[in-house]
């Protein structure tokens, strides 16, 4: 494609301030290492402090035979003697973005973009089984990655950058896929990511800390959060909302300006409402007003927070076209979604263990709340703080993990650069009753052993994940099967009548 061409195809008030030259344009990249000849490289300015300035990759993009720059209005890049047309912009985040779109070209008719602290992932998945049990053609993206899985699938990011993600669409859209779910992540919203993304509908689930270490304050946070309505989600699109939100007005009096269509959900009054929740034990039962009429449901999910969660996702599937009748038939067949309040097994003793995503301090009182109903004894929570993430978050959850479980381990999750000790200092701070074990594989194996008939326990925080992050390293960890060993564990210890807890090394926390 032409670079005037590509260039012709970004909205008028998009279009980079200057522009030297023409050339045939082979692919995009923000990345030098990717570069392949003919190809345009955008050389991107940090987004943090100690982020690195694409800027600095020039030389690099061109001995690999990039045949156009993008950089930052302003940026003197004369030392890399550039022989390629270098365009230039206050905003090239946002214009590599609607370049990918517009490159690319091809989106699945039906997309919807879900964003909020909790909850992301499980909207996207059932929205996609909602739309798989219609009969449609549907994917998710998102951190569980591409599902179902395709080649050159994005990896790692909730969101990915924006070549990565266009590329992705296009690559559904040529696959047939005629819906896809996907979560904008606030860090993907605020580096234009998703600009240049077609949804009919978005999703704004709950707001709660998370992430100040990138936002700095709530305030940046939720204005992040809001460019999916104010600048992506067209006039006319569908916008549903959680009436339960302290933000809720607000959120739809921008949602109303920009004449979004707009379907509440939530506990409290909403277009869908959830009325009652009773625990089962394999799910929930649901009394819900569906615009005012009354239907009751049967979900075989765990979690409370999960009947919101699918009310966003009924919107969702309303905001694409689909039949209210249509949609409510398929959520009794709904499943869970790995890692989020997935039951794991039953200890010797009669203590039912949970694995759960939960690593916000919003998250881990929904979970604690959501799984209560379900032990008729004591409720026990293994949790962890990340390293080099928000900080603030560490006493909140420690306190709150502290104040509604009968039983708290406080342990490491992903301390990457930080010193676990430390990262655990904080969340012990307001936790004076936990326990501390030094050890996430240890603290498990505790939790385990110490659970009797009718206990439950919660491990909270690795969800799907695989791997425990140390130092730069990513060491193999999955909760589940750790879990797992943890519970043969005490059924081997009933058997041989070994002491586990003196295997462990743990004795009195520590
Ligand atoms: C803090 C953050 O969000 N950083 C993102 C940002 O990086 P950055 O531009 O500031 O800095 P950088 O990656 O150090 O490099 C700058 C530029 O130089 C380029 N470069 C770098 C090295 C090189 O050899 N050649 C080269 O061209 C890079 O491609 C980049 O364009 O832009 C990059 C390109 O899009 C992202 O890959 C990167 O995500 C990093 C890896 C990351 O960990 N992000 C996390 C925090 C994130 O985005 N998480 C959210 C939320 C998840 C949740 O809800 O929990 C997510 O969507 O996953
Ligand atoms: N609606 C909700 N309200 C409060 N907490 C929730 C809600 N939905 C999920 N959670 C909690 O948040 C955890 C993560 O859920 P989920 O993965 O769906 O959210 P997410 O927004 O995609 O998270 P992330 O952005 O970190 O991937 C769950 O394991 C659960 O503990």
């Amino acid at each position: 494609m032409r670079l005037d061409d590509l260039l012709s195809q970004l909205p008028e008030n998009y279009r980079p301030i200057e522009n030297h030259g023409n050339g045939d344009i082979t692919g995009l990249s923000l990345d030098s290492r990717k570069i392949k000849p003919g190809y345009l490289f955008a050389a991107l300015p940090p987004s943090t402090d100690s982020g690195l300035d694409g800027c600095d990759f020039i030389s690099q993009a061109l001995k690999a035979g990039a045949g156009a720059l993008l950089v930052p209005a302003g940026k003197d890049i004369s030392d890399c003697e550039p022989q390629v047309p270098v365009i230039t912009s206050p905003n090239p985040r946002q214009v590599i973005a609607l370049m990918a779109a517009a490159f690319s070209a091809q989106q699945p008719e039906n997309l919807v973009a879900i964003t909020g602290t909790n909850g992301k992932t499980s909207v996207a998945t059932f929205t996609r089984q909602i739309w798989e049990k219609l009969g449609h053609k549907a994917a998710s993206l998102g951190t569980l990655g591409l599902y179902p899985p395709q080649p050159n699938a994005p990896a790692a990011l909730t969101t990915p950058d924006s070549i990565e993600l266009f590329t992705c669409l296009k690559g559904l859209s040529e696959q047939d896929f005629t819906h896809l779910a996907l979560e904008a992540s606030s860090h993907g919203l605020d580096q234009y990511r998703l600009d240049g993304l077609k949804p009919k509908a978005a999703a704004f689930t709950n707001l709660s800390q998370d992430h100040l270490d990138y936002h700095k304050d709530m305030e940046s946070y939720l204005q992040a959060k809001l460019r999916l309505f104010e600048n992506l989600l067209p006039e006319g699109g569908t916008a549903v909302l959680n009436a339960d939100m302290l933000e809720f007005d607000q959120i739809r009096s921008i949602c109303e300006k920009r004449k979004h269509k707009i379907i509440s959900y939530g506990h409290n009054i909403s277009d869908l409402q959830v009325v009652e929740q009773r625990p089962t034990t394999d799910g929930q039962e649901l009394k819900l007003s569906l615009f005012g009429k009354t239907t009751h449901l049967k979900l075989t999910l765990t979690g409370s927070f999960q009947a919101g969660n699918i009310m966003a996702s009924v919107g969702l599937a309303l905001g694409c076209g689909a039949s209210l009748p249509a949609i409510v038939d398929t959520l009794p067949k709904l499943s869970g979604v790995p890692g989020r309040a997935e039951k794991v097994g039953t200890s010797a003793k009669g203590g039912t263990v949970y694995v759960d995503f939960a690593h916000t301090p919003d998250a881990v009182e929904a979970i604690i709340n959501a799984l209560r109903p379900h032990t008729r004894k004591k409720l026990s929570i293994v949790v962890g703080c990340g390293g080099d993430r928000d900080p603030g978050k560490r006493p909140l959850m420690g306190g709150i993990a502290d104040k509604l479980a009968d039983r708290a381990y406080i342990t490491d999750d992903n301390p990457r650069s930080e010193d676990p000790a430390s990262i655990r200092a904080q969340a012990m701070s307001a936790a004076p009753n936990a326990i501390e074990v030094n050890d996430r594989r240890k603290a498990i194996f505790k939790a385990v052993s110490d659970l009797n008939d009718g206990d439950l326990l919660i491990i909270a925080g690795k969800g799907h994940e695989s791997g425990q992050i140390i130092g730069d390293k990513v060491l193999p960890f999955d909760d589940r099967d750790v879990a797992r060993e943890a519970i043969a564990a005490t059924l081997q210890e009933e058997n041989s009548g070994t002491d586990i807890k003196n295997e462990t090394g743990v004795t009195n926390g520590t």
